[in-house]
């Protein structure tokens, strides 16, 4: 019996909640994490460069984040904030926190002196000990951007604005991977996911947080590929996101807000698609998606505990057909 390989997609606040839960079962059991982090929500805000996700993972990991808010640093101040407020500086609506710039200081330094992401964030998680190693998607620029109307004008804004300044509420047509086409899987990606025994979709948001990580294609071809199982936990429970925005975005989509339609988004792998398994609420026991097995389980990650448990079902659930556990 070797060490269990695990790799997650991850992104958004509900991935990084995911991976606290990942982590524990993975020291019970033994188990090897590498979390594959969305960079779509990316941001370059007052010359600095905000890497929301790998942070919301970086601080939630590390001890350092603020439960209440979901994003940034616990014990935040906001003098940055108040002081570029009072020179009118935009974007006035994006909140850096004092502590959370400090961040954003180190690795916009670091980027320019020329290294890549994947190196910046291997820096930056000495400090924070995650626990887990962590890749962005890609080093490659790639940027979620929302076609939507605003004042009777169509045009594509940044995700951030469209999330963050207008909460999603504009008329919304589609969401664009800006630069996706010519990313590449940053250094140690594809290794990961060769190495994989199994790998899982975070709960996160399918729209803008797993499917910029699937944009890259070399990465997206590389699971597709892959012979281990891959297993999914539903974001949605009845008809609803367990948080954030993914009912806005499925809507966008045409995509019905249920868990089996988030399964049916990624597919089955027998038909071209992801999947090998898809884990639900048991409220939503009767789902069925073709050519996917699911399992219904408590999907509230109320505690690190709980969420372990959900993570251990994940992968029952993963090996469940073959029976065969590394
Ligand atoms: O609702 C907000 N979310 C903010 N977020 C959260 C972020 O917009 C989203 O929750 C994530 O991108 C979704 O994954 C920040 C995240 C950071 O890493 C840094 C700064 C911010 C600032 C805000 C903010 O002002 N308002």
């Amino acid at each position: 019996m070797g060490l269990m390989r695990i790799v997650v997609l991850t992104g958004g606040i509900g991935g990084a909640k995911f991976l606290v839960g990942v982590r524990a079962h993975a020291r019970q059991i033994g188990a090897e994490v590498t979390a594959v982090v969305n960079v779509g929500d990316d941001v370059r805000m007052h010359g600095l460069q905000i890497c929301p996700d790998l942070d919301s993972v970086m601080y939630t990991l590390g001890g350092a984040h603020d439960p209440e808010r979901g994003w940034g640093r616990v014990g935040e101040t906001w003098v940055v904030k108040d002081e570029l407020a009072a020179y009118g500086v935009e974007p006035s609506w994006f909140g850096l926190g004092d502590k959370d710039t400090a961040t954003h200081l180190v690795r916009t330094q670091m980027l320019t002196a020329g290294y890549p992401l994947s190196a910046v964030t291997a820096a930056l998680c000495e400090r924070w000990q995650p626990g887990i190693r962590m890749l962005p998607a890609t080093d490659d620029r790639l940027e979620t951007h929302v076609v939507v109307d605003v004042d009777g004008e169509r045009k594509a804004i940044h995700f951030q604005e469209w999330w963050v300044r207008h909460r999603g509420d504009l008329p919304t047509h589609r969401f664009v991977f800006v630069g996706a086409d010519a990313a590449k899987p940053a250094p140690g990606v594809l290794d990961a996911i060769a190495a994989a025994d199994v790998v899982l979709l975070a709960p996160s948001n399918p729209v803008v947080s797993i499917a910029p990580i699937l944009a890259v294609s070399a990465l997206r071809d590389a699971l597709a590929a892959t012979e281990v199982p891959v297993v999914g936990v539903s974001p949605i429970i009845g008809s609803a996101p367990v948080r954030g925005m993914a009912d806005r975005c499925l809507t966008t989509l045409g995509v019905e807000v249920s868990a089996g339609a988030v399964a049916e988004l990624y597919g089955a792998r027998d038909d071209d698609g992801l999947l090998t398994g898809w884990l639900v609420d048991e409220t939503d026991a009767a789902t069925e998606v073709p050519g996917v097995p699911t399992r219904a389980v408590p999907l509230w990650m109320s505690s690190e505990e709980a969420t372990a448990r959900m993570v251990a079902d994940a992968l029952d659930l993963a090996f469940a057909a073959d029976g065969e556990r590394p």
